[in-house]
């Protein structure tokens, strides 16, 4: 799974309760995790990597000042550093370090929940301590608290952001004040959420070219919307166990954006001397989804192009769909089909292709949406956003219709249709989890390929 042109290297120095899961988180959001505690290979890590996690849990005095040099050196590099006060509530010990280290400046992000906010912004540790994952309490708002966290430590820290989590996510920057609700109520069952939330703040915020501010509030949205996922297969399946496993899937699925689509070709020559290496070229690059789509092919065709499309699908670890033809995919043991409104129905494709199949459905209105989520689609292909040189008489889809089908459903949304790097802004990108282009591609020359999607990927 791949994010932005670079896998941005996060060093996290972190508790070693949920140690493997923050890797992970890492990994699954599109970066590179560097688990370090040593001291004297700091001056060598830090100034190489993109991004410092500092989560304070599990700590004890050496810790304490392992973390103070990492965050010396961090702050003298500029590197985008990210402080969790686990626990800053319940001790002396840890709130004086947690004000010290915010006093000392350096800090880009400062995420914490409500208990946490309260003893920063007072200087006072909880008098009734409600354990380090503390919860919302029903009700309360934070609003207030997470301006006035961010008013009392941003003279320390330059462009400092603030996260109070919890059923609502509050969030201030200089940028004004912000909240977001989502989720599901199993992230508070099982430990590590929240450090694993760090792993996939830093990781975006490190490899997105949006601001900085826009990337927080989509990676929070991310995991929202990957928990309320990862919640549902899990209730269906009754295995509360296998959360945290599903919760990552979730996010890398999310973490994918770029999803290509073949151009069909008029013969043999073109489609092994052109398509194929463009194919290649941009698998290489880092591709989510591969969709094999033509319409006007005889079976033996598509039979032969499928399998070396295949193949190459899985030398690259990218996904591998077909469009339309669910007899195809089956036949040849694809991953998935795409269904649009004229197709088979998800629900039939789901019994011949089984439950584990990938199975995407187009959406042009929130009917439409609707109707594939209950149906258990796996991705919406929403469009077209733009004017489709591929399918020239594609309906179009307006922006409102977009940011209905995204407040309404938490499925992966993928934009199409005419998808070009300067077309495709924040105001889109910011309803999406990827992009599903053919030309933009296909008529690219080879050389260019790989700029075209760093390119796209990097407005994710
Ligand atoms: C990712 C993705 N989104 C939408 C489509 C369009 O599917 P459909 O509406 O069935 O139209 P055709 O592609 O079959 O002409 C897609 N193929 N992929
Ligand atoms: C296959 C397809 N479906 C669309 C839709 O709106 O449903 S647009 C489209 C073509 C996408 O190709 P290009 O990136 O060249 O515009
Ligand atoms: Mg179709």
């Amino acid at each position: 799974m791949y994010l932005a042109s670079k896998k941005p290297i996060i060093h996290f120095l972190t508790n070693y309760v949920t140690m493997q899961d923050v890797a992970n988180m890492c990994i699954a959001s599109g970066g590179r995790p560097i688990m370090s505690d040593a001291s004297m290979e700091f001056e060598e890590i830090i100034p190489k990597v993109d991004g410092v996690v500092i989560n304070i849990g599990t700590a004890d005095q050496l810790r304490f000042d392992k973390m103070d040099h990492a965050h010396r050196i961090a702050k003298a590099h500029n590197k985008i550093l990210l402080l969790d006060p686990v626990g800053c509530n319940a001790s002396r010990f840890r709130l004086d370090y947690c004000i010290q280290s915010l006093k000392n400046g350096g800090i880009s992000i400062l995420k914490c929940n409500a208990h946490e906010a309260k003893a920063l912004l007072n200087e006072e540790i909880s008098p009734t301590f409600v354990g380090v994952d503390s919860q919302t309490v029903m009700g309360e708002q934070h609003h207030e608290l997470v301006r006035n966290l961010w008013k009392k430590f941003e003279v320390y820290n330059l462009e400092l952001i603030v996260i109070i989590t919890g059923a609502t996510d509050y969030i201030a920057s200089s940028k004004g004040a912000w909240e977001l609700t989502g989720g599901s109520v199993l992230q508070q069952r099982i430990t590590g959420t929240g450090c694993m939330l760090n792993s996939l703040i830093i990781t975006r915020a490190c490899a997105s070219s949006m601001d900085r501010h826009e990337a927080i509030l989509k990676a929070l949205d991310c995991m929202n919307r990957s928990s309320q996922m990862a919640a549902k297969w899990i209730v269906h399946q009754q295995r509360l166990g296998l959360y945290k496993q599903q919760l990552l899937d979730e996010v890398a699925k999310r973490s994918a954006p770029i999803y290509l689509i073949t151009q069909e070709t008029v013969d043999e020559q073109t489609f092994l001397y052109s398509c194929m290496p463009k194919t290649k070229l941009a698998l290489q690059s880092g591709v989510g989804y591969l969709q094999y789509r033509v319409k006007d092919k005889a079976w033996e065709e598509k039979l032969r192009e499928s399998r070396q499309l295949q193949a190459l699908a899985r030398e690259y670890g990218t996904t591998f769909i077909i469009n339309d033809d669910v007899r195809l995919a089956k036949e040849i043991g694809a991953d998935g089909v795409h269904l649009g409104i004229q197709d088979i129905s998800i629900r039939e494709a789901r019994l011949e292709l089984g439950p584990n199949a990938v199975v995407g459905a187009t959406a042009k209105t929130i009917q439409q949406a609707r109707c594939a989520a209950k149906n258990g689609a796996d991705y919406l292909g929403v469009g077209a956003l733009f004017s489709s040189p591929t399918k020239k008489d594609a309906l179009p889809m307006d922006l409102t219709t977009l940011q209905s089908i995204y407040n309404h459903i938490s499925l992966p949304l993928y934009g199409i249709g005419g998808i070009t790097p300067n077309l495709l802004t924040q105001e889109y990108t910011k309803y999406l989890d990827g992009v599903a282009m053919v030309s933009t591609i296909y008529q690219e020359k080879n050389e260019n390929i790989t700029k075209k999607i760093h390119q796209i990927r990097e407005n994710f």
